[in-house]
């Protein structure tokens, strides 16, 4: 459906407020809207520019640029894919980034400034794995970035840069992220978009200040105004499902809207599932809902799900795209890189083995370190079956090119058996090969050429882990559930386990891991199906069970 907007969604473009805070439901037109205010504001610009612009004037103020902050990679990579068209002509002159990717920007052009040494960035898995001076990890970023800002020099410089900042999902914003927005805003415009019924971060570790009271500090901000765009959803403009959602957020599993819902086929609820069949269940919906013609999104809490999912959904060879697993993507791309480099003769078969111990850990879910990373590093011993595929591998790449290493590397995930991350492996040596083949092209010495190849490789590295960049639109997408936020699919599949853990409430009326369950239930623009695995569901989720058909 083409964008025309409604009567309130006119009044945020047509505004000139210095803080403007629109709030919505899910599917209300925030994100689209703030677009189209963005567009509306930089040709206001350009007009004024023109007309400064006189004969017999010298200069010219500068064009105006806006930023746009979002949470996660996959919310700018929706933004990105949703607002081209309304940005139009206008879409260079918009920044659409991430928090993080925001401050490792700064900390990597500015970061000497404070002192420090060119920075690198250590990703979680590896602060598990190894001791590393002088580097950054996730954490770090945003104080490091405020410290920044403390540089006159620095804050003065970003202060002219934009004339206009929007920040999206404004209700989850913690108390570094808006000091940053506040700080680096100067005289630009604040468009803040926000729906208390969608904070979701609340509870998560180190989200300090983040909460629906979010929402009025912003409008304590000199000159803020707030806007409430109505109450209609055009995500899906029969309101069925987002109004079931409602309900369910207000914990009335028996309201008319639910009963609607289920009746007319849009919400489907199974319950009771085998645990043990998860995947091969899973993915027959998918099969089934591709075969309707629909776009989908697959959302289950645990990354282990998710990566047995999507290795299943490759066996059936139904196309899909994992969201939001940067590090496991990260980590096959820095093991097969370390595999090209042994090859080229500049890189030590034990980094190897760091490497493929670094992956191994990033693919699967919590704080323990798998043995089996142990065992690569040397730390606990190997079965000889594993010593002798490793060998079998060492000894291949001791023979092979660059070129040939790349082949044996894509194929070292098979090759030595390992157990998860299959996809991401693959995603990895897809991205490699092209790499590789370039720089073999652009330079005559192979040694340039892997040089080469490490900067372009760490650039993309840092994306990743900042959630930079965004992921190729494919039909099917599989994510956790608290990355489901600003994205939407023709149809959606929440996969809800006996043994998911929603955060520390335990009793009625659940009011955090409602609003999870709300931005869940309103991402689909038809039809929704609910999976619920196991004889004991969650107390957060058990009167879905009790709907089941
Ligand atoms: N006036 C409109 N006319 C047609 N389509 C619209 C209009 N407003 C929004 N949409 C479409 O509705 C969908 C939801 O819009 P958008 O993502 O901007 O909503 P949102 O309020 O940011 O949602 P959420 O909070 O759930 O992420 C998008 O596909 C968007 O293109």
């Amino acid at each position: 459906m083409t964008y025309q907007p409604d009567k309130t969604q006119r009044q945020v473009i047509d505004a000139d407020d210095s803080v403007l805070l629109v709030c919505g439901g899910a599917g209300t037109g925030k994100t689209t809207t703030a677009a189209a205010a963005v567009r509306a504001h930089l040709e206001r610009a350009d007009q004024r520019r023109a007309e400064k612009a006189e004969p017999g004037r010298r200069t010219r103020p500068p064009t105006a640029r806006a930023l746009f902050l979002s949470f996660s990679r996959s919310s700018v990579a929706q933004i990105l894919d949703r607002t081209a068209d309304v940005l139009g002509p206008y879409l260079p002159q918009v920044e659409i980034t991430t928090f993080h990717a925001f401050a490792w920007r700064l900390l990597t052009r500015w970061g000497g400034a404070i002192g420090g040494a060119e920075p690198a960035m250590l990703s979680e898995t590896e602060a598990k794995l190894f001791r590393v001076p002088d580097t950054i990890r996730y954490q770090d970023m945003l104080p490091r970035a405020l410290d920044l800002l403390k540089v006159p020099a620095v804050l003065e410089h970003l202060r002219a840069r934009w004339t206009m900042i929007v920040c999206d999902e404004f209700q989850d914003t913690d108390d570094r992220q808006f000091e940053l927005l506040t700080t680096v805003r100067g005289d630009a415009r604040l468009l803040l978009l926000g729906d208390p019924n969608q904070c979701i971060y609340s509870d998560l570790p180190g989200a300090v200040g983040v909460g629906p009271e979010r929402l009025d500090t912003a409008l304590d901000l000199p000159g803020a105004r707030r806007i409430d765009l109505p109450d209609v959803s055009h995500r899906d403009p029969s309101n069925v499902l987002p109004a079931a959602a409602a309900a369910i957020r207000r914990r009335e599993f028996d309201h008319a809207a639910v009963t609607a819902a289920l009746d007319s086929g849009r919400l489907h609820i199974q319950a009771g599932l085998p645990t043990d069949q998860e995947a091969d269940i899973v993915a027959a919906v998918v099969q089934d809902l591709r075969v309707e013609g629909h776009t989908v999104g697959v959302f289950s809490h645990h990354i282990d799900a998710t990566t047995a999912l999507s290795d299943q959904l490759t066996h059936l060879d139904i196309a899909h795209e994992v969201i939001g697993l940067p590090e496991c993507l990260s980590s096959s791309i820095d093991a097969q890189h370390a595999m090209i480099r042994f090859a080229g003769g500049v890189a030590t078969w034990r980094a190897v083995l760091q490497r493929l111990a670094v992956f191994v850990t990033s693919s699967v879910r919590g704080k323990q370190v798998p043995n089996l990373a142990w065992m690569l590093l040397g730390k606990v011993a190997r079965p000889a079956a594993l010593d002798r595929r490793l060998d079998k591998l060492h000894a291949a790449l001791q023979a092979a090119d660059p070129a040939a290493a790349v082949a044996l590397a894509a194929d070292a995930h098979a090759q030595l058996g390992l157990p998860r991350g299959e996809r991401h492996w693959q995603h990895a040596a897809q991205l490699l090969q092209p790499q590789v083949v370039r720089q073999l092209r652009r330079h005559a010495d192979p040694a340039d050429a892997l040089e080469a190849l490490d900067a372009a490789i760490g650039a993309y590295r840092a994306d990743l882990l900042t959630y930079a960049t965004g992921e190729p639109a494919t039909p099917v997408q599989l994510m956790g559930l608290y990355q489901t936020k600003g994205r939407e699919a023709d149809a959606t599949v929440v996969v809800l386990r006996s043994n998911d853990f929603y955060g520390p409430e335990r009793h009625e009326p659940f009011e955090t891991g409602s609003r999870l369950l709300y931005v869940v239930l309103t991402r689909a623009r038809h039809k929704t199906v609910a999976l619920l695995f196991g004889d004991d569901p969650r107390p957060l989720v058990a009167p879905l069970a009790k709907l089941a058909m």
